[in-house]
C-alpha cells in the first residue's frame, strides 16, 4: 500500500484558509514532506488592499517556509490562488476556476472558518455553515474527488462532557435555521442569538456543530472526514518548535501575561488545559486525508484530536508551577513589559475581581494619570477592557473538563507504517509539556511580536527598572499609610517614636563601636 507521501504524489489539493494560522502549516508540511504533490490550489480572498497573488507571496517569504525553500527554492511554482470570497454566492469563484478545479482537484481540505467567539450569528452561519455547503456542491462536481477534509473543533458539542468520535444530532436543522435567518433584521438576530445558541457558549462553536450535520449529509456522495482538535497552539516538532502567529486561546493570553498586563485569571487549576500542538494536528489531518482516500470509509470518520486523555496537562500546572509560563518569560522576557510577568490562576470568583481590581484597574489608572500628567493619551484602561472582554470570553473553556473518545485516531495510527508514523507524527505520548510551553513563550516573542532575541539583555535590564519601581512605590505607600496612621492615632505615634528612637540608638551605638575599634 502506498505511504501517504507517495499517495499524495501527483495530486492536486485545494485548500481553503491556507493564510490562517493551520492552514499555512498545512501548506507547508505539504510540500515539505510530501514533495511529489503536483499542485496546491488555494482559495483566498483580497484582503486590507492586498490582492490575492500579494497575499500568498507576503505568505510564502514567512519564516515557517524556510525549510521547504532550502529543498526546493521553486517551491512556489507548485502553489495557484483561485480569487474566492466564501461569503459569496457560488464561493465567488469565476467559472473558468470552476472548470478548473471541477476538472483536477483530488482531494479538499476546508479549514477555513470564522474562529472569533463573539462574531454576529449571520456571518457565522454565513461562513462556517452555508460556505461548507457550498463548497460541498463544488466538491461534488469535481470528476476526481477522492476525500473531502472538513476541520470542526472538539468544542463543537461543549455543551456535552463526554464526547465521541460521532457526528450529533444539531440543534437546530441547519437549512431551516437558514431560511428564518435571511428575513430578519440584525437586530432580531442579535436578541435572539442567546436563545439560539441554547448550552453553547457562542456562535462559533453552535455554527462548527451546525458544519459538521452539513457535512455529514454528504456522506453517501462524497469520502468525508471530519477532524476535530481541541485548543490549538504552537508547533511541537515541526518545520521548528514554537511556530506561532496569532493571539488566539492562550497565544494571547501568555502574551499578555508575558508583558506583565494579565495578572490573574479564572479557570479551573485541576481542570484539563486541552492544547494541542498546530503540528500534530496538521500531522493526523494529512493523514487522514490518505486513510480516507485509500480506505474510502462508508460513513465519514471522525477524529477527536486531543491530548487530556493520552497526556494530560492542567491550567494548575500553568499557574501555580511558576516553572512554566512565568519562569519563561522571566527568562526570555518581553521587551517593554508594563509589570514584571506575575500571573495567578484562581477558580475563585471573589478573589479573581480582588485582584483584578488590585493588580489590573489600580495599576491601569495609576498609569493612565501618569499618561495624562505628562500630557499623553491615557490608554491602560482601554486596553485592560479589552483584556477582560477576551478573558470572560476563554473562561468558559478554561473552567471545566471535557473527556473525548480517540478510538478513530489510534485506529489510525495503528494504520501508519512506521516511516509515517514517524513523518506524520500526531502521537501525542511523548510531548514534554515544560519544554512545549517554554517554546511556546519563546515562540510568541519571536514570531507573534516579532521581537528580537538578541535584545533579551535590554529587555531583562527593563525588568530590573520595574522592580526598583515597585520597591520604591511599596515603599512610598508604606510610609503615606503609616503617616496617615500616625497623625490619627497615639498608639502608632509611641510605636513610631520607640522605633525611630531604637534606631537612633542602635546607630550611635554602632558609631560609637567603630570609633572605638579604630
Ligand atoms: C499565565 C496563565 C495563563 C493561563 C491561561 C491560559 C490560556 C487561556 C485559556 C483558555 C483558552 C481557551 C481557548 C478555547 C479555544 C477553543 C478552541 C477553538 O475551537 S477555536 C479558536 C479559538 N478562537 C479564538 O481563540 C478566538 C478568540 N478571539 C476572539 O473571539 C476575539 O479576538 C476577541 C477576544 C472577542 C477580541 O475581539 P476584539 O474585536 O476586541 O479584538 P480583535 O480580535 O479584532 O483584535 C484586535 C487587535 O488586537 C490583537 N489582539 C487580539 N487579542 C489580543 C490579546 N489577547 N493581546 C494583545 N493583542 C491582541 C489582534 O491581533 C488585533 O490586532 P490587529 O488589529 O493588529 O490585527
Ligand atoms: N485555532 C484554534 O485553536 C482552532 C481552530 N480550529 C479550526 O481550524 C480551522 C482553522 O483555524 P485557524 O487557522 O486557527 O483560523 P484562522 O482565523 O487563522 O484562519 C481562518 C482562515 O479562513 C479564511 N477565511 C475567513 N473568512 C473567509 C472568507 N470570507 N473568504 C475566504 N476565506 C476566509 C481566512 O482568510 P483571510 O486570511 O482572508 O482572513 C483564513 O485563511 C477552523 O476551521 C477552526 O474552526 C479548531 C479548533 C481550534
Amino acid at each position: 500500500m502506498a505511504s501517504i507521501a507517495e499517495y499524495y504524489a501527483g495530486k492536486n489539493v485545494l485548500i481553503t484558509g491556507a493564510t490562517g494560522f493551520m492552514g499555512k502549516v498545512l501548506v507547508e508540511k505539504l510540500l515539505r514532506s510530501c514533495p511529489e504533490v503536483k499542485a496546491l490550489y488555494l482559495l483566498v480572498r483580497p484582503k486590507a488592499g492586498q490582492s490575492m497573488q500579494q497575499r500568498v507571496s507576503d505568505m510564502m517569504t514567512c519564516k515557517l517556509f524556510d525549510r521547504v525553500r532550502e529543498d526546493n527554492p521553486d517551491f512556489h511554482q507548485k502553489i495557484i490562488p483561485i480569487s474566492s470570497e466564501l461569503t459569496q454566492p457560488g464561493l465567488a469563484i469565476s467559472p473558468e476556476d470552476v472548470e478548473k478545479l471541477t476538472g483536477c482537484i483530488d482531494i479538499v481540505f476546508h479549514c477555513a472558518a470564522t474562529i472569533r467567539f463573539d462574531e454576529p450569528l449571520k456571518h457565522a452561519l454565513q461562513l462556517n455553515v452555508i460556505a461548507t455547503q457550498q463548497l460541498l456542491s463544488l466538491a461534488k462536481q469535481m470528476h476526481h474527488l477522492e476525500a473531502f477534509i472538513h476541520i470542526s473543533t472538539a468544542y463543537a458539542n461543549c455543551n456535552r462532557k463526554h464526547i465521541d468520535e460521532v457526528i450529533y444530532p444539531p440543534p437546530v436543522e441547519p437549512k431551516k435555521l437558514i431560511e428564518s435567518l435571511e428575513w430578519m433584521d440584525d437586530g432580531i438576530v442579535r436578541d435572539i442569538t442567546p436563545r439560539l445558541i441554547g448550552d453553547r457558549p457562542n456562535t462559533y462553536t453552535y455554527t462548527k456543530a451546525l458544519a459538521e450535520f452539513v457535512v455529514q449529509q454528504e456522506q453517501d456522495k462524497l469520502n468525508i472526514a471530519i477532524i476535530r482538535p481541541s485548543i490549538v497552539g504552537a508547533s511541537w516538532q515541526e518545520p521548528f518548535p514554537g511556530w506561532i502567529d496569532n493571539f488566539n486561546g492562550p497565544s494571547g493570553v501568555f502574551i499578555a501575561a508575558g508583558k506583565g498586563i494579565l495578572r490573574t485569571m479564572r479557570a479551573n487549576n485541576d481542570a484539563v488545559a486541552d492544547l494541542i500542538p498546530v503540528d500534530v494536528v496538521i500531522n493526523l489531518t494529512l493523514s487522514a486525508g490518505w486513510y480516507t482516500a485509500v480506505h474510502k470509509p462508508k460513513s465519514a470518520l471522525v477524529y477527536n484530536c486531543t491530548t487530556g486523555g493520552i497526556n494530560p496537562f492542567h491550567w494548575g500546572e500553568i499557574g501555580r508551577y511558576t516553572h512554566h509560563v512565568m519562569s519563561s518569560f522571566k527568562r526570555n522576557p518581553l521587551e517593554q513589559a508594563f509589570r514584571r510577568p506575575n500571573a495567578n490562576i484562581t477558580s475563585n470568583y471573589l478573589i479573581n475581581q480582588y485582584w483584578i481590581l488590585v493588580s489590573h484597574k489600580f495599576p491601569a489608572l495609576i498609569y493612565d494619570l501618569f499618561l495624562r500628567l505628562s500630557g499623553q493619551k491615557p490608554q491602560m484602561m482601554r486596553i485592560f477592557n479589552r483584556l477582560h472582554k477576551a478573558i470572560s470570553l476563554l473562561e468558559y473553556f478554561s473552567s471545566q473538563d471535557w473527556e473525548w473518545n480517540s478510538e478513530n485516531l489510534n485506529m489510525l495510527m495503528s494504520q501508519l507504517t512506521p516511516e509515517d508514523r514517524k513523518t506524520f507524527n500526531f502521537d501525542v505520548r511523548q510531548l514534554n509539556w515544560p519544554e512545549y510551553i517554554e517554546n511556546y513563550c519563546i515562540g510568541t516573542k519571536k514570531y507573534v511580536l516579532n521581537e528580537d532575541m538578541s535584545d533579551i539583555p535590554a529587555a531583562r535590564q527593563h525588568l530590573r527598572k520595574l522592580r526598583n519601581i515597585r520597591y520604591t512605590f511599596n515603599t512610598l505607600l508604606v510610609v503615606f499609610i503609616w503617616r496617615v496612621f500616625i497623625a490619627r492615632s497615639q498608639m502608632a505615634r509611641n510605636i513610631w517614636y520607640f522605633v525611630v528612637s531604637l534606631c537612633f540608638k542602635f546607630l550611635s551605638y554602632f558609631r560609637a563601636s567603630s570609633t572605638l575599634t579604630n
